[in-house]
């Protein structure tokens, strides 16, 4: 069994999302007023919409705030799939404009010839990373870290910045921060929203077979707090 993080339970997806970015721009604005400049790593997929657009009208230093992806689709910065598009529309927007934003998406023909590059491209954010939101798929995976993908060890291993992934069950190959980058944080949190989560994530404390359900290397470990906000 892994013992259980940090597991908080709103009545309501409103009331999860008002209170977590009550808590994200306060630790935002405390790391500027303590170090100068923040950080923020976020999500794609559906769940932290709304999140996004509470925290982007929050009032901070946004200017001091760098914002990157947990994990990005190798696809255009314009296109459906696309994380970039998603924060660019629901995050980067009111005052959160000002913020210092940096896909993972870059001009070359794949993730694994890009990876290099993305990691790179954040030599300037603040590290250990402020805060990192995280969001779990059905399957356990959080990140682009894919039980079913061959490159799930080395997502998991190396001290790289970013990873190639090429998932079989979910569409687009993908460029993914690596365990160690997503660790080296100082914290975390797990945005969960549906019942069928809450199973997911039970089902995840039951071992640390980081294989099956990669959750758990972000579940299992005690380096780096780990707080779950959930809502059914
Ligand atoms: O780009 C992505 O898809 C992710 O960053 C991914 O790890 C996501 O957080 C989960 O798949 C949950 O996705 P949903 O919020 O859509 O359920």
């Amino acid at each position: 069994m892994i013992k259980e993080s940090v597991f908080k339970s709103f009545d309501s997806p409103a009331s999860l999302e008002s209170t977590l970015a009550d808590k994200i721009a306060n630790q935002l604005q405390h790391a500027i007023d303590s170090r100068g400049k923040a950080s923020l790593v976020v999500s794609g997929g559906s769940t932290p919409l709304k999140l996004f657009q509470l925290l982007s009208q929050k009032t901070l230093e946004w200017s001091e705030v760098y914002i990157t992806l947990a994990d990005e689709r190798w696809v255009e910065a314009d296109e459906k799939d696309s994380n970039e598009r998603l924060v660019r529309e629901h995050l980067l927007q009111n005052r959160a404009a000002n913020a210092k934003f940096r896909g993972l998406k870059n001009m070359f023909a794949s993730p694994e010839a890009g990876a290099a590059m993305a990691g790179e491209s954040l030599a300037n954010f603040p590290r250990p990373f402020d805060v990192v939101v995280l969001g779990m798929g059905t399957d356990g995976h959080t990140c682009s870290w894919f039980p079913c993908s061959k490159e799930l060890d080395h997502a998991l291993t190396t001290q790289d910045m970013c990873a190639a992934v090429n998932p079989t069950t979910a569409p687009h190959a993908r460029i993914t921060l690596s365990k160690d980058a997503i660790l080296n944080s100082r914290q975390i949190y797990l945005h969960l929203v549906g019942e069928a989560k809450l199973t997911v994530y039970h089902h995840a404390l039951e071992n640390d077979d980081v294989t099956k359900m990669p959750i758990r290397a972000v579940l299992a470990q005690r380096k780096t707090p780990v707080d779950v906000f959930y809502s059914a």
